[in-house]
């Protein structure tokens, strides 16, 4: 079953709205394979969603990087999945390492969280990945796929779920994962899925990988069998982003 390679950009707290603009007329102009080969999304802070929305190129999408884990109404500061979709905010990164290691969200409230803005009819890309400790310690895959678990316990339908391992030891750190440690957790992953959700479910789910991912090293992890794209941070914000979206090349001539 086809996975078409994904990549994402998910900018954090970065960005006033004249550097937003820009990143976004430099993605407007880059030359990029078709949208049979690579789906973009890229992931500003909600206040510019709007403005990213209005500004970016039709053939790529956006994603807000968070929404509440039920209907909207009395939570102050929270941002619901009925507004997103109000707007046409067609996708959602949920459960990233930065929320559940600052903001105490367990796996269960994360499992919560996609069940929820996937019944509203968004799209969720959603973070599992091991501290250095954990993998130190040969938990990683232990780690990995309790975080899994909590999602498929609450979500019957994998279609609109895109799956990112991001090992928290190289998010930001400039540490990224060799080619062989991403491949052999992204393996593992779908084995999990098709012991505990299904053969379908496994081969279709894309599983994408994001830590330090830059335009030097997205070629050799593109290159993995399961390695169905990147979730990139700080390389989504500069020009290089337009590499990592080329790296999809190389899947379409493996
Ligand atoms: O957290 C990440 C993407 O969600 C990865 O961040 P970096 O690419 O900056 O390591």
């Amino acid at each position: 079953m086809g996975r078409t390679f994904f990549v994402g950009g998910n900018w954090k707290c970065n960005g006033t709205s004249e550097e937003i603009k820009k990143i976004v007329s430099t993605l407007n102009a880059g030359q990029m394979p078709s949208q049979d080969v690579v789906e973009v999304v890229v992931s500003p802070p909600f206040v510019f969603l709007p403005l990213v929305k209005n500004e970016l190129r039709p053939d790529f999408h956006v994603a807000a990087q968070n929404c509440w884990v039920k209907k909207g109404g009395a939570f102050t500061g929270e941002v619901s999945a009925e507004m997103l979709v109000n707007l046409s905010i067609p996708w959602v990164i949920l459960g990233h390492s930065e929320r559940r290691a600052l903001l105490g969200e367990s796996n269960e409230f994360v499992g919560d969280k996609v069940a929820y803005a996937l019944s509203q009819g968004l799209k969720v890309i959603a973070c599992v990945g091991e501290t250095l400790e954990q993998r130190e310690s040969g938990s990683t895959m232990d780690v990995v796929a309790a975080q899994t678990k909590a999602i498929a316990e609450r979500v019957k339908d994998w279609k609109n779920v895109v799956l990112a391992y991001e090992p928290v030891w190289a998010i930001g750190t400039g540490k990224v994962a060799t080619p062989a440690q991403a491949q052999e957790v992204h393996a593992e992953l779908r084995k999990w899925l098709q012991a505990n959700v299904s053969a379908e479910v496994a081969a279709s789910t894309r599983i994408i990988y994001g830590g330090s991912v830059s335009g030097a090293n997205c070629k050799e992890l593109a290159g993995q069998t399961d390695v169905d794209g990147f979730l990139v941070g700080g390389a989504s914000l500069k020009p290089e982003f337009i590499d990592i979206i080329k790296s999809a090349e190389v899947k379409k001539s493996a």
